[in-house]
């Protein structure tokens, strides 16, 4: 049984469709990336499959339950986090992450998951001290305490330093690793590239491909570009056979500033959504 099905799925606000038909298919153990632009619907989507917000139509499974029906022990097996940064501002970091691990039967260790999401040193200090990161890197603690099967992470390292983000990016891959299956959305292409194992391009509501990060799109086929510098200037071919054009540019003698490129996957995304 996949983590997450879902078919036809439809949400509409005031006559304008935000979700205008998804099928998506998660299996347990992947992580997959939702990409798309601001509006494209993948909040009011994943608020769907979290059980916060209702559906026009469609049908949806998450870990074999309806989210429009689940239940206490369905709920625990979940790890949320919102886009919007938790409202626990009067309690230190190590307080908030301690009160949320007693809503769970098997929770991690407090503290090791304060030290997980590099919040160590601000064990002690209140939430609403927090910079805007270390905020999200709490909500991300709070998120996983639970040892939840399934997490979902709504743009996750917004206002994440570099570094911070390397660290998640570790984190996220750790969970993985022990079998949990996420399902996150982001606006990094970087992110999706280094942590998803699928992901899908949502625009106005509708799937516009989906694939892995690195065939999306027609990507892995796509023409490569040669470049090089010449006596006359930069020079750029594109084609199927990079090998073959370096062969024979080759034959006049080592080429300047050779690179060889093929589409990013921005490129391809940027691609799709216009
Ligand atoms: N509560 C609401 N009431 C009315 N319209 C809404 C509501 N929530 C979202 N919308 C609209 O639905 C569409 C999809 O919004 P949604 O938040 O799902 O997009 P998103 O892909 O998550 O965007 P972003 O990348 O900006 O977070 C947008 O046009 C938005 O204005």
């Amino acid at each position: 049984m996949n983590a997450i099905r879902v078919r036809g799925l439809v949400k509409a606000y005031k006559g304008h469709q935000a979700v205008a038909g998804v099928d998506l298919d998660v299996a347990r153990g992947e992580v997959f990336a939702v990409l798309g632009p601001n509006g494209a619907g993948k909040t009011t989507s994943v608020e769907i499959l979290e059980g916060h917000r209702d559906r026009d139509a469609g049908e949806v499974s998450v870990l074999g339950v309806d989210p429009a029906r689940g239940g206490r022990e369905w709920r625990s097996k979940l790890g949320i986090v919102l886009q919007s940064a938790t409202d626990a501002a009067t309690l230190s970091v190590r307080e908030a992450v301690r009160h949320y691990a007693r809503y769970y039967g098997d929770p991690r260790d407090p503290d090791e998951v304060i030290d997980l999401v590099g919040l160590t040193e601000k064990a002690k200090s209140r939430a609403g001290t927090l910079s805007g990161g270390q905020r999200r890197r709490l909500d991300v603690a709070l998120g996983i305490i639970g040892r939840p099967e399934l997490v979902f992470l709504d743009e996750p390292t917004t206002g994440f330093d570099p570094e911070a983000r390397r660290q998640f990016w570790g984190l996220i891959r750790l969970l993985a690793s022990e079998g949990t299956t996420i399902l996150l959305t982001t606006h990094y292409l970087d992110e999706a590239e280094a942590l998803a194992d699928r992901v899908a391009v949502l625009a106005g509501g509708r799937i516009v491909a989906e694939g892995t990060p690195r065939t999306l799109g027609g990507r892995a086929h796509a023409d490569a570009t040669v470049r090089w510098l010449s006596d006359r200037g930069h020079q750029e071919i594109r084609t199927s056979e990079p090998t073959k054009v370096i062969a024979d540019l080759s034959r006049h003698g080592e080429l300047a500033e050779l690179t060889v490129t093929r589409p990013s996957l921005e490129d391809v995304y940027l691609e799709l959504i216009n």
